[in-house]
C-alpha cells in the first residue's frame, strides 16, 4: 500500500472555484491521487497515519500546464531574435532544423527544456515537433506529464520525408506510447500553409476514431489569409470549416488575426485558443483577442511556444503577459483578472486537452500534479492576495516543490530526476555547433 502523505501549505489554490484561497488546509496524497482536501485542525482525527510535510510560506497550486510547447527548440534559443514570422522561420530556423534536427538534437534539446519547465512549475506540456518518441522517452525519465504532438507537414525532414511516412512514423509512436500512463498524443499539423487537405482529412478522420486532439498554428500572422485565398480561393477558417476540422477536437495556436464574425465561429464550434502572448509578441505577429474571445465562452490556454521565439519557457511569465496584454489590447482593466491567467495556465489547459477528469486543479480524485511555490520572499510581499502575487509579482525561481502524479520531481529547487550538470554540459557542446554552423 502506498503511503498517505500530508502537505501543509500556508495556502491552498484549488484553482477551481476560481478566485478560492484555502488557509490552514492540507492536501492529501495517496499513491498518484489526491485523497483530500481538509482542515488541518480535522488532520489527526480524519488520517491519523498521514505522513506530514509541512511547506511553510507556500502556496500549493496546480501544476501549471504549457499548451503550446516546441520542447527541442530550447537549443536554438537566441539564434534568431527580433525577424518577422516568415522570415524567421524561412531563413533561419528551417534552415537550421534541416542541418540539425535529428534524435540527439531533439534529446538534448528536450531535456534542457523539460528541466526548465519543471523548475519552473510546469508539469505538463503539449509539445509539437519531430521525433516525438524522444521527447517521450525524456518526459518518462524526468517524470513529466507530457501530451507529443505527431507532426505533419509538407517538408521533408529527418523525421519523415512525405506525408505518408508522417501518418506512419505518427502512428507508430501513438501506438508505442499507449502504455505510458503520463503521456498521451495528439495530432501537430504545423499550419494551413504547410498543411495539405489530403492530409487535413485524413487526420481529422485519424483523430475521431483515436479520441485524441489536433494542434494546429493558426491564423498566426497577417499574410496567412491571403496566401490562403491565393492558394485555396478560401480564409483558413472556411477552409478548415469544409474539411471537418472546426470542432472541440481542435487546439488553434495563435489566433491573432481574428474579426468579430470569426470568434463568433470559433465559440460556436467549440475550439480552444492556446494563447502564446510573448511568441505573438516577439516576433509582431499581432494580437490574440483574449478579452473578447473570453467573453464569448471559448477556452483559452497557455503557452510558451518554443524558446526560439520567446525565449524562455517560464509559465508564469506568460501568465503574467496573457493579463496585462489582455488589458492593455482591450482598455479594460478588468479583462483576464489575474485568476483567470491561473485558471488559463491551469483548468483550461487540462480542458483543451481532454484531460480535465484528471488536472488542472487541486480536488479529490485528482492527479497530484502540484507545486509549491515560495511567496514569503522580497518580490511578493506583502501578501495581501495570493493569487494576485501568484500572477502579478511571482518569479518561476519562486518555486519549491514539485510532484507529477505525486512523485517528487522538484525538491527544494533541484530536479530529482535528471542530472543538470549533464544537460548544461551537452548544451555547450550544442551550442559550439549551431554557432559553427550560422
Ligand atoms: C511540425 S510543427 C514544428 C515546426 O513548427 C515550427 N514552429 C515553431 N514555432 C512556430 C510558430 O510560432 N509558428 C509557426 N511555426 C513554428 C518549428 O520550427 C518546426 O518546423
Ligand atoms: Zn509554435
Amino acid at each position: 500500500m502506498s503511503e498517505l502523505r500530508a502537505l501543509l501549505p500556508e495556502w491552498v489554490v484549488p484553482v477551481c472555484p476560481e478566485n478560492e484561497v484555502l488557509d490552514g488546509h492540507a492536501v492529501l496524497i495517496e499513491g498518484d491521487r489526491i485523497l483530500d482536501v481538509i482542515a488541518v485542525d480535522q488532520l489527526d482525527e480524519a488520517y491519523p497515519g498521514a505522513v506530514r510535510q509541512a511547506l511553510p510560506g507556500c502556496a500549493l497550486i496546480p501544476g501549471l500546464i504549457n499548451a503550446h510547447a516546441h520542447s527541442a527548440m530550447a537549443l536554438m534559443r537566441g539564434l534568431a531574435d527580433d525577424l518577422p514570422l516568415m522570415r524567421w522561420l524561412q531563413d533561419h530556423i528551417w534552415p537550421a532544423e534541416q542541418r540539425w534536427v535529428g534524435p540527439d538534437f531533439v534529446r538534448a534539446g528536450s531535456e534542457l527544456a523539460i528541466a526548465e519547465m519543471l523548475l519552473g512549475g510546469t508539469t505538463c506540456f503539449n509539445d509539437n515537433y519531430f521525433f516525438p518518441d524522444v521527447t517521450a522517452a525524456t518526459a518518462v525519465q524526468a517524470g513529466m506529464r507530457a501530451v507529443l504532438g505527431l507532426p505533419v507537414i509538407s517538408l521533408p525532414t529527418a523525421w519523415a520525408q512525405t506525408e505518408d511516412e508522417y501518418f506512419s512514423r505518427g502512428l507508430e509512436v501513438h501506438q508505442s506510447l499507449r502504455s505510458e500512463a503520463l503521456l498521451s498524443t495528439a495530432f501537430a499539423p504545423h499550419a494551413p500553409y504547410t498543411v495539405s487537405d489530403s492530409a487535413f482529412r485524413r487526420m481529422r478522420e485519424l483523430a475521431e476514431e483515436m479520441d485524441i486532439p489536433i494542434h494546429l498554428h493558426l491564423l498566426e500572422a497577417d499574410g496567412e489569409i491571403e496566401g490562403s485565398k491565393k492558394e485555396h480561393g478560401l480564409h483558413p477558417l472556411d477552409r478548415l470549416d469544409r474539411l471537418g476540422l472546426l470542432s472541440p477536437r481542435l487546439l488553434a495556436v495563435h489566433m491573432t488575426q481574428l474579426t468579430p464574425t470569426d470568434m463568433d465561429r470559433v465559440a460556436r464550434a467549440g475550439v480552444s485558443v492556446l494563447h502564446c502572448p510573448a511568441s505573438n509578441l516577439k516576433l509582431a505577429s499581432g494580437i490574440c483577442p483574449v478579452a473578447e474571445l473570453d467573453k464569448r465562452g471559448v477556452n483559452i490556454a497557455i503557452g510558451t511556444d518554443g524558446a526560439a521565439s520567446n525565449n524562455t519557457l517560464d509559465m508564469f511569465a506568460e501568465m503574467r503577459l496573457a493579463a496585462l496584454l489582455a488589458k492593455g489590447a482591450s482598455g479594460d482593466p478588468e479583462a483576464v483578472p489575474a485568476a483567470r491567467a491561473l485558471s488559463m495556465a491551469t483548468i483550461h489547459g487540462a480542458r483543451a486537452l481532454g484531460l480535465d477528469g484528471e488536472i488542472g486543479s487541486i480536488e479529490k480524485g485528482k492527479q497530484a500534479d502540484l507545486v509549491a511555490v515560495q511567496l514569503d520572499h522580497l518580490q511578493t510581499a506583502p501578501v495581501h492576495h495570493v493569487i494576485s502575487q501568484l500572477v502579478y509579482a511571482c518569479s518561476s525561481r519562486q518555486v519549491e516543490q514539485v510532484w507529477v502524479a505525486g512523485r517528487q520531481v522538484v525538491a527544494g529547487g533541484e530536479l530529482q530526476h535528471l542530472d543538470m550538470e549533464r544537460i548544461a554540459r551537452q548544451t555547450r557542446e550544442w551550442h559550439r555547433r549551431l554557432a559553427d554552423f550560422e
